[in-house]
Order: structure tokens, then C-alpha cells, then sequence
């Protein structure tokens, strides 16, 4: 039977998100209505700028006083769209110490304090639900949190970032520069507000630190993640990477470690070959796979940045939460119980693609191999090209640790011979 008491929606934030959640809040109230049980009324915006014109939200509706909103005490949901650490976590906090709710998309936020958050909104016996937060519109948060609660998960692996997987895929594809690609990201709504977040990989460390938490219930904040951003990626590592039958993808991997001791998470570009399917994960498209003991490999794959995918999942976590305030009841809450550590970058172990410039005379190569083989790094493939006196040397490792690559790297540069480190590059996906 329906409430005919509407549930009462404090929207945070009216941004690129923000505006396509109140459109389709207004626009499919009636569905919304008969999904949850009740009405959910718009009951007020906090805006930074109120003069805006804002289609179809009535004016009365707009405040700038985003805290007197959250205070009313008859919101039944916040909805935090603003990003960034403050106000929105005061503004979270306060929602919950007065009866709400919460629903947000961020992730800066939850990647730094989802534990206390979590403990605010136990604390409250509310809710806090953040499907939008990590690749957008794919349902993640909660397959892992509720389908997968059951199995154990190993691996997630994926790319979680639209903005820089539109930028990369622009730089292969069409041989757009960065500056002009990041532009057009920006201009589609998919970069963050400074869009060095995502670009340096902040964003998807966020993602990483979020989605190891749930999938290893422990927990992991952005510092625990390694991160290298993608702004050094160039023309000539796409064309090394399509010599090698690769492209070049930001990833995120965040594994449990073979012991199940401990677990790592980390963010940078990688090659992977063409036929992976993260290959064809194409603009700002996300696609994420997951890895655990009973179910083997599941794939997530879909639209990850953008107001209206983005909406999709905040107003899906909306109806859940209606639904839970209807029946008294709460969602899973935090789940961190295992307190696995969190291993340094050294002791992840993958594959690498290093360019060198040497010598082009007799030894260098003897040399060269020498050096990986005193680092314990053993050789896939070489390839040497020569251009007057020079050489260019590209050398694929088997599986090392980054901490042993490292040390090869550094070895590498103090010899007299090799002229310089052109890039290194990690390999996945094979
Ligand atoms: N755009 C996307 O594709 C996307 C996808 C997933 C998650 N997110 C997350 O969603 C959140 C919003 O992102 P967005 O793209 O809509 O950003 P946006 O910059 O377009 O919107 C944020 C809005 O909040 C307003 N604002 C800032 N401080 C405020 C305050 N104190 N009171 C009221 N309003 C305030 C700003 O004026 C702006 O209009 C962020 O956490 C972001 O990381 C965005
Ligand atoms: N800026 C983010 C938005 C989605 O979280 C991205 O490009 O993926
Ligand atoms: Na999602």
C-alpha cells in the first residue's frame, strides 16, 4: 500500500550531477513513488550560486544555506552532491545527528574518512550509501557489498576513471593531444571540479582505496594506494605499446596477496594487449573485473562518468534508502573486520616494459642483461633499433617485484652507456 506521506529529499549540490538527479527525481516521481511505497518530495537545493537558472526546481526550493537544510530535522535523506572534503563532511555528519540519511557520490571523500562516516551513520542507525561514488552508473558497490558477501574476492582490476580513459583513448585513436582531450572531458561533464584529481590519478586512487575496503572488508584510505598519474604518457608509448600488440589503459588493481596476509592497491598506467577486453573499453566508458573463489571472473562494464549515468546510480541508492527508512530498517554497513595491512609498491610483482637509450657498440647488450640479472629480473623480449651511433633498447621483463625493478632502473642509469630511462611502463592483463 502506498505512504501518502511523501518522503522528504534535501539535495547537496546542483552541478552536473546535482541537476540530473532533481530532473529525474521530478520527471519520474510518479515511478519513484510506486517503487519505494511513498512519494519522495524534493524538499530543498543547496546551491552556491542561487541567481543560476535551474529548469523545472521550483525557486523556493534553492537556499544557500546548505547546513539550515540539513538541520531541518524533517529531511529524511540528504543527498551530497557538492564533492571535495569540506562541508561535505560536516554537512554529512550534521544530516545524520538530525535524523537523515545520506546519499553522495563522493568519492575524495569516502576514500579519505569512510570509516568515520560509517561509524556516524551506525552510531545514528541511518544509512550511507555511495553506488555513484566508484565508475559511475556500474552497479559495484553493491555486488560487492551485498551479492558477493558471500564468496571471497581476491582481485579487482579495472579502469575507473572516465576522464583519462577518454583522454588516453583519444591520444591512440585519433592522435588528439592531452590539453585538447582533457578540454572535451571537462566540456562532457566528466572531470572532477579540478580536473588534476583525475588526471594524476587522485580519482581513481579513491576508487581503488573504496572498492579494496569492501571487496577485502578492511580498510584502506587514499594514502595506502599507490598512484602514478597519466600525464606523462606519451605519443611515442603508444607506439611502443602498439609495437608490442598493446594499449595503454590508467588501471586500478587492488589484490590480496597469495598468503591472504595482506593486500596492495594501486593506480598507474599500464599496457595491456589489444585483445584484452579492457582494451576495448573505449571514451569514458569504466569496465572493472572482479575475482574471488566461488564465482571466478565477473566483469563489470559500463558508462563511468556524466550527469545522467552518474544520477542513475545516486537515484538507485535513493530508492534503497526510501525503501529501508519505510521498513525501519538499515542497509550493510561498514565491513572491516579482517584488518589486513596494506603492502608498499615494492612488493607488488608484474611485468614491465622498459625503453632505454644506449650505445650503440659491442657489450652494451651484455651489459645491459647483466644489470637485470644482478636485480634477479628475469628477461622476456628485447628489441634494439639503431639511429646514428645510438640504440634504442626496449626490454620486456618476466614477472618482478617493483622493488627489484626499481633497483635494475637505478643501475641502469649509472652505467656509462646507457644514455637515459626513456619510460617504463607496467605490463597487465596477461
Ligand atoms: N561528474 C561526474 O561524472 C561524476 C561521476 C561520479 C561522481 N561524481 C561526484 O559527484 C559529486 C558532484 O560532481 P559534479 O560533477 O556534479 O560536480 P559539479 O562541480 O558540477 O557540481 C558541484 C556543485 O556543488 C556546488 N557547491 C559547492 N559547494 C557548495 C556548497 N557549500 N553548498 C551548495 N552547493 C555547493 C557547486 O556550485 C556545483 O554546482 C562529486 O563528489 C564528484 O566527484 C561526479
Ligand atoms: N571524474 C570522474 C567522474 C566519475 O567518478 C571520472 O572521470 O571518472
Ligand atoms: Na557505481
Amino acid at each position: 500500500m502506498m505512504r501518502t506521506r511523501p518522503l522528504k529529499v534535501a539535495l547537496l549540490g546542483c552541478g552536473v550531477v546535482g541537476s540530473e538527479v532533481a530532473r529525474i527525481m521530478m520527471t519520474h516521481a510518479d515511478d519513484l513513488a510506486a517503487r519505494i511505497g511513498a512519494p519522495v518530495e524534493l524538499a530543498g537545493v543547496a546551491v552556491r550560486r542561487p541567481d543560476k537558472v535551474r529548469e523545472g526546481i521550483p525557486a523556493e526550493l534553492i537556499t544557500t544555506d546548505a547546513t539550515a537544510l540539513v538541520k531541518r530535522g524533517d529531511i529524511d535523506v540528504v543527498v551530497e552532491l557538492i564533492g571535495g572534503i569540506e562541508p561535505a563532511r560536516s554537512l554529512i555528519t550534521t544530516a545524520f545527528e538530525h535524523g537523515a540519511s545520506v546519499v553522495s557520490a563522493n568519492k575524495a571523500l569516502l576514500a579519505q574518512d569512510g570509516a568515520g562516516l560509517h561509524a556516524i551513520a551506525e552510531e545514528q542507525n541511518k544509512d550511507l550509501y555511495y553506488e555513484a561514488a566508484v565508475a559511475g552508473a556500474i552497479p559495484l558497490i553493491r555486488p560487492l557489498r551485498e551479492s558477493l558477501a558471500g564468496d571471497k574476492v581476491n582481485r579487482v582490476l579495472g579502469i575507473v576513471n572516465g576522464t583519462t580513459n577518454f583522454i588516453l583513448d583519444k591520444m591512440d585513436t585519433t592522435g588528439a593531444g592531452y590539453q585538447e582531450a582533457l578540454d572535451e572531458a571537462s566540456a562532457l561533464g566528466y572531470a572532477e571540479a579540478d580536473p588534476t584529481a583525475d588526471v594524476e590519478g587522485f580519482d581513481a586512487a579513491a576508487k581503488a582505496a573504496i572498492l579494496a575496503g569492501i571487496a577485502f572488508h578492511t580498510r584502506v584510505r587514499l594514502d595506502d594506494v599507490y598512484r602514478e598519474g597519466m600525464t606523462e604518457v606519451t605519443a611515442a608509448d603508444f607506439a611502443s605499446a602498439k609495437g608490442m600488440g598493446c594499449t595503454i589503459k590508467l588501471l586500478a588493481i587492488c589484490e590480496r596477496a597469495a598468503d591472504g596476509e595482506s593486500v596492495t592497491a594501486r593506480v598507474h598506467p599500464a599496457m595491456i594487449p589489444l585483445a584484452h577486453p579492457l582494451a576495448s573499453v573505449r571514451g569514458a566508458y569504466n569496465a572493472v573485473f572482479v575475482e574471488s573463489d566461488a564465482a571466478g571472473q565477473l566483469m563489470f562494464y559500463g558508462p563511468g562518468a556524466g550527469g545522467s549515468p552518474t544520477a542513475s546510480a545516486v537515484l538507485g541508492d535513493l530508492v534503497a534508502v526510501c525503501r529501508n527508512r519505510l521498513s525501519g530498517a538499515t542497509g550493510p554497513g561498514a565491513s572491516a573486520y579482517t584488518q589486513l595491512p596494506v603492502s608498499p609498491m615494492g612488493e607488488v610483482v608484474t611485468r614491465y616494459h622498459i625503453s632505454l637509450d644506449v650505445a650503440d657498440k659491442p657489450g652494451v647488450l651484455a651489459q645491459v642483461a647483466t644489470v637485470f640479472a644482478e636485480h634477479g629480473v628475469s628477461i622476456d623480449t628485447v628489441r634494439q633499433q639503431g639511429k646514428d651511433g645510438e640504440a634504442s633498447l626496449v626490454v620486456v621483463t618476466h614477472h618482478a617485484s617493483d622493488a627489484s625493478l626499481n633497483g635494475t632502473v637505478e643501475a641502469l642509469r649509472n652505467l656509462d652507456t646507457v644514455r637515459g630511462v626513456a619510460s617504463i611502463m607496467r605490463v597487465e592483463g596477461e
